[in-house]
């Protein structure tokens, strides 16, 4: 399906908040006509309201596409109402965590065509992940239109299948909150050795930012970066022994961070 379809026959986003709306501004700015995109969103932005996007009006029986952006918490009270349209011609795009493809199935029928999606907040700026996967009903067409939409906030990949979901929000969903706490804890330590708070926390977000566009651009590995600032028996080094240990380091701590984060992600799909 290209953008001229879905400009023709419209794509609704239910909920636009902070992912819904960073994926429509990927979209409009990659040449979606705002006048083919319908919202439904009960407190509609200022930016929202200057995109001359349709916002809380009559929507096409039949869209090419609508986008689930709402929490999922709201899900029950805000996707009954488009129950029609899962009926049609229409592909369910839903970036929601928790809810499975089942639980789409059981609100709007098992003829749905659905793909989940999910995306992460450098989606704002055109440099979000997004993982992709479509339930039986979804064509390779429904998956090539998902993608395409993806990839106006960033890189897309797909899954084998959905309970490849659960580990992906863990990472990557909700990964870049986990990085902009190891900004804080940074600055925090800068501050804490007689930094002054700005010059702390401008030296961590360059580190960071500096250090993850390393990482994504060299062909080296993170282990070999990692190396690379290493110096035997130096400071590097020091603070390497603390954060590797095997019992109290990053990694142990990150693996119960992201179990939380499973855990809390088939509570919400319940
Ligand atoms: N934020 C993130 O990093 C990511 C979020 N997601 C998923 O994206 C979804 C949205 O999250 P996020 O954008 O952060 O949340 P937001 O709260 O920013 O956006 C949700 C939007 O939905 C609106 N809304 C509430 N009730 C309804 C309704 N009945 N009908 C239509 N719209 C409604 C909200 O309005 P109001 O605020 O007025 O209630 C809000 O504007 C969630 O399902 C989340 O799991 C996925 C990946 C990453
Ligand atoms: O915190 C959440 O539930 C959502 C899903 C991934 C990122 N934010």
């Amino acid at each position: 399906m290209s953008f001229e379809t879905i400009s023709k026959r419209g794509l609704v986003i239910l909920g636009c908040g902070r992912m819904g709306g960073a994926i429509l501004q990927g979209l409009l700015s990659g040449g979606l006509p705002a006048h083919s995109v319908h919202v439904i969103d009960p407190h509609p932005s200022d930016w929202l309201k200057s995109t001359n996007v349709q916002l809380n009006g009559t929507l096409p029986d039949s869209p090419a596409v609508v986008l689930v952006a709402v929490k999922p918490q709201m899900m029950a009270d805000a996707l009954p109402q488009l129950e029609a349209m899962a009926k049609g011609d229409t592909l369910f795009l839903t970036v929601a965590a928790g809810i499975t493809m089942a639980g789409y199935e059981r609100m709007l029928g098992d003829q749905t065509r659905l793909v989940r999606a999910m995306p992460n907040t450098p989606a704002a700026i055109g440099r979000g992940v997004t993982a992709i996967v479509g339930n039986p009903n979804a064509t390779p067409e429904d998956l090539e239109t998902a993608d395409a939409l993806m990839q106006g906030v960033g890189q897309v990949v797909r899954l084998e299948a959905e309970d490849q979901m659960d580990a992906v929000i863990g990472v990557s969903g909700s990964g870049p909150a986990y990085v902009f706490h190891l900004i804080e804890a940074m600055a925090a330590a800068g501050e804490a050795e007689g930094l002054s708070a700005d010059l702390a926390l401008q030296l961590a977000k360059a580190t960071v930012g500096g250090a993850g566009q390393l990482a994504e651009d060299s062909p080296e590995t993170p282990a070999t970066l990692r190396e690379n600032v290493t110096s035997p028996g130096g400071t590097t080094a020091a603070a390497l022994e603390v954060l590797m240990d095997p019992e109290t380091g990053l990694r142990p701590l990150m693996r119960r961070a992201v179990a939380a984060n499973i855990a809390r992600n088939r509570e919400l799909g319940k």
